[in-house]
């Protein structure tokens, strides 16, 4: 086995995928970010060339940002290798590619590769349906002080989870940035809230409020080999898919 490939192995996750890998004894191929920079493990340079990546990895594993998303799908699709990605901001056209690129490989992508968290989309999306529409539904999430994308995919796989349980599409649902004379709360609305500061790795919480009484179900990540760990178990699943689409629900059996 030639290992993955980390494609924005110079950040803070690819650094963290890559002393998972090691501490696991699962191979690495190589490691690509925007400029060639370092090295990802000792004698592996990070190159600037995701089509070489590719070709000689077994399967790609993606945390680096929306506008390399493009290149990286190429690289995947030409070489015929499955990638997960675990980047967030993604917008409707990066869904659009992905979609196109699962015809022909398999692709996992997710805003949290955790255990923790996927268990708490299960359970949002069952209180979801087990609660009427005069239940409110807020989402808050904290972050770090580096983090460049709000609200978090985290809290937007939550809020899915949510209007899943409720049986709605979340885009005509969402409620994002309130300020100013907001009016009233928009009936059915799910709402989001975005924290910046320190370095808190990701905690979210999902309220769930009515006329007096509030459920609370939350995640809170003490640090990032959580994700490094989850996508090197999602990585090693998606290599023996087919191709098409994939979350980690199917990775963790949920
Ligand atoms: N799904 C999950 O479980 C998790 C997802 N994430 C997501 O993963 C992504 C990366 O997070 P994190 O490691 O903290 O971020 P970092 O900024 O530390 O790492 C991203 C890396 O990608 C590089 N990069 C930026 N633009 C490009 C580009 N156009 N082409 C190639 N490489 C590029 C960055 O370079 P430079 O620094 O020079 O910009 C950096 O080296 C974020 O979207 C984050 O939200 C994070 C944790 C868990
Ligand atoms: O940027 C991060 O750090 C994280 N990003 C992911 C997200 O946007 O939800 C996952 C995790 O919360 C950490």
């Amino acid at each position: 086995m030639s290992g993955i490939g980390i494609l924005g192995a110079a950040g803070r996750m690819g650094r963290a995928i890559a002393q998972a890998a090691q501490e696991a004894g699962v191979p690495i191929a190589g490691g690509v970010d925007h400029v060639a920079q370092g090295e990802i493990a000792p004698g592996l340079p990070i190159t600037g060339d995701p089509a070489a990546l590719a070709a000689r990895s077994d399967v790609l594993i993606d945390f680096s940002a929306p506008a390399a998303l493009a290149a990286h799908l190429d690289a995947c699709v030409t070489a015929g290798k499955p990638i997960l990605i675990g980047t967030t901001g993604l917008e409707a056209s990066h869904h659009a590619l992905i979609d196109a690129a699962a015809q022909s490989i398999p692709v996992l992508q997710t805003g949290n590769t955790s255990l923790g968290v996927n268990l708490l989309a299960a359970l949002v999306e069952r209180a979801a349906a087990s609660l009427g529409d005069d239940w409110d539904i807020e989402i808050v999430e904290m972050h770090h002080r580096h983090k460049v994308d709000a609200p978090s995919g985290t809290a937007l796989l939550l809020g899915e989870a949510a209007a899943r349980g409720r049986g709605i599409a979340l885009a005509g649902y969402s409620e994002r940035g309130r300020d100013g004379i907001t009016g009233a709360r928009t009936a059915g609305a799910i709402g989001f809230a975005a924290l910046r500061g320190g370095s808190v790795a990701g905690d979210h919480q999902v309220i769930f409020a009515t006329e007096g009484e509030r459920i609370e179900l939350g995640h809170r990540a003490e640090n990032r080999a959580i994700f490094a760990r989850g996508a090197i178990r999602g990585a090693q699943w998606l290599a023996g898919q087919p191709a098409g689409r994939y979350d980690m629900k199917a990775v963790l059996g949920l």
